[in-house]
């Protein structure tokens, strides 16, 4: 039986939706013998879990027989593949792949294990992006059995099967993305231990019919502080990325994030910036969004930079149209165009969809295109501070060509802070109490199955 796109709390263990991973090797490890430099017995294991046969199956394509290496169980969801050589803890708890199968097109995968969820000095998950896996399954050539790394403490499968995410190796992924490529991202399905049924279609679910953006945004405001600065960002929260924050916190901006649907332009007189996170599914899901950047658009000249989902969105609040790709843009490294510079930045991507470059309206001009496909890959306001990226510059992994593109956000939010406490000295002391006393400390609700946030009455500027 297949159990769903999304699948429900009941689903995950309790450990994985408290996100609270312990730093022992859960399973049957078993040690494996190494040279003088072999990292310490916890980091270097062998699992030897009982595989289970297990078929990927793309809607009117092919089926793939293979092992089960993951959770004992059925899913079905969108089949996107990345180019990515390394980098599978990162992307697969990045909260955009909710709803997705993700194949790998890198043969061998999880060779060097699972990190910790240990967190910085800011309080962020260091080597994860969210606290849980978000994809809906993986499908590899090759599932490492042994994997070595200082900072693993579990193996790939492990993982996978303590996460409640389906994975299975042992496909020829040549054939599955040359189909994927060849048909567009197609529904897909894993099963696990039985035979495919050809009468089961319905069984493949869409997630192009759930706004997924309100499965992984926060559903309270939550707050980071930045130890090393004063500035304070209003962060729409569309399944934020860790190293978003930390790219901003780590410049002297603390973030409130705040839900996706939360009416950001009540509230900006109380921030320097605002900024739009990535997050998954269609951007059309979130109307309700790009209508409050539209009316924060025409009250206010703050600041504001949008990542990815955040960029498609800033796109529709300006009037300009999103497009779905044929199979989308996934790898850490894409070439993409600045047009102000003429450079070309090898960059981190996550998408599929993209903003029609035909229709950005003319206070606004592209900022870069893509290099491999023509695709517009960022805009920016001709006059105000606001410009927007289709590609990810805090780049989990990797690289790190465009990080510059947050110095230039947080530049312009020190500006508008400057010029701000100067028109309004008694704002001084930004934000208000009460706009403190709606703050989280915690991360909220990014575990799959909690209910919908309901917000607070917004606080009025
Ligand atoms: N990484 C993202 O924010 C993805 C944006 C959007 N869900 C897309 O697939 O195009």
């Amino acid at each position: 039986m297949i159990s769903g796109l999304v699948k429900s709390a009941a689903m995950r263990p309790a450990s994985a939706r408290v996100a609270k991973l312990g730093m022992q090797v859960r399973g049957n490890a078993s040690v494996v013998s190494g040279s003088q430099r072999a990292p310490p017995l916890q980091n270097r294991r062998s699992t030897a879990p009982s595989f289970e046969r297990a078929t990927f199956t793309i809607r009117d394509g092919p089926i793939f027989h293979g092992k089960s290496f993951g959770a004992k169980t059925n899913i079905s969801g969108e089949a996107v593949f990345t180019t990515s050589l390394v980098g599978y803890p990162e992307s697969m708890t990045d909260p955009s792949y909710r709803g997705q199968i993700l194949v790998f097109t890198q043969p061998l995968i999880g060779n060097y294990g699972v990190p910790s969820s240990v967190r910085d000095e800011y309080g962020l998950l260091k080597y994860f992006e969210s606290p849980n896996i978000q994809a809906a399954g993986i499908v590899v050539a090759d599932a490492a059995l042994q994997y070595s790394h200082w900072t693993a403490v579990e193996s790939l499968s492990e993982w996978c099967a303590r996460e409640g995410v389906p994975a299975i190796s042992g496909v020829d992924t040549r054939a599955i993305v040359t189909h994927l490529r060849e048909q567009g991202s197609s529904l897909g399905k894993v099963v696990v231990g039985e035979e495919y049924d050809a009468d089961e279609d319905e069984a493949f679910e869409d997630p192009g019919n759930i706004n997924l953006v309100a499965k992984v945004s926060t559903k309270a405001p939550w707050h980071v502080a930045s130890p090393v600065g004063d500035m304070h960002v209003a962060l729409i929260d569309c399944g934020v990325k860790e190293n978003i924050l930390r790219s901003l916190v780590a410049r002297g901006v603390s973030v409130t994030c705040l839900p996706y649907d939360y009416p950001v332009h009540k509230i900006a007189s109380h921030f320097d910036g605002v900024f739009i996170s990535n997050g998954p599914g269609d951007p059309t899901h979130c109307r309700t969004t790009s209508d409050n950047l539209r009316k924060l658009m025409d009250s206010s000249q703050i600041p504001i930079m949008g990542i990815c989902l955040g960029h498609q969105l800033v796109a529709m609040a300006i009037g300009a149209q999103t497009i779905k790709m044929k199979y989308g843009n996934r790898a850490h490294n894409i070439p993409a165009l600045d047009l102000m510079t003429g450079k070309c930045h090898i960059t981190s991507q996550n998408h599929g969809y993209a903003v029609d470059a035909t229709t950005i309206p003319s206070d606004f001009k592209e900022y870069f295109i893509n290099l491999n496909d023509s695709s517009n890959e960022g805009m920016i306001h001709k006059h105000r501070p606001i410009f927007s990226t289709q590609f990810h510059p805090e780049a989990k992994g990797g690289p790190l060509d465009s990080s510059y593109l947050f110095d230039a956000y947080v530049n312009s939010v020190a500006q508008y802070k400057k010029t701000q406490s100067s028109l309004h000295p008694n704002m001084a002391n930004r934000p208000s109490p009460l706009l403190v006393d709606l703050l989280s400390k915690e991360r909220v609700g990014v575990a799959p199955g909690l209910p919908l946030y309901q917000h607070p009455e917004p606080v009025t500027a």
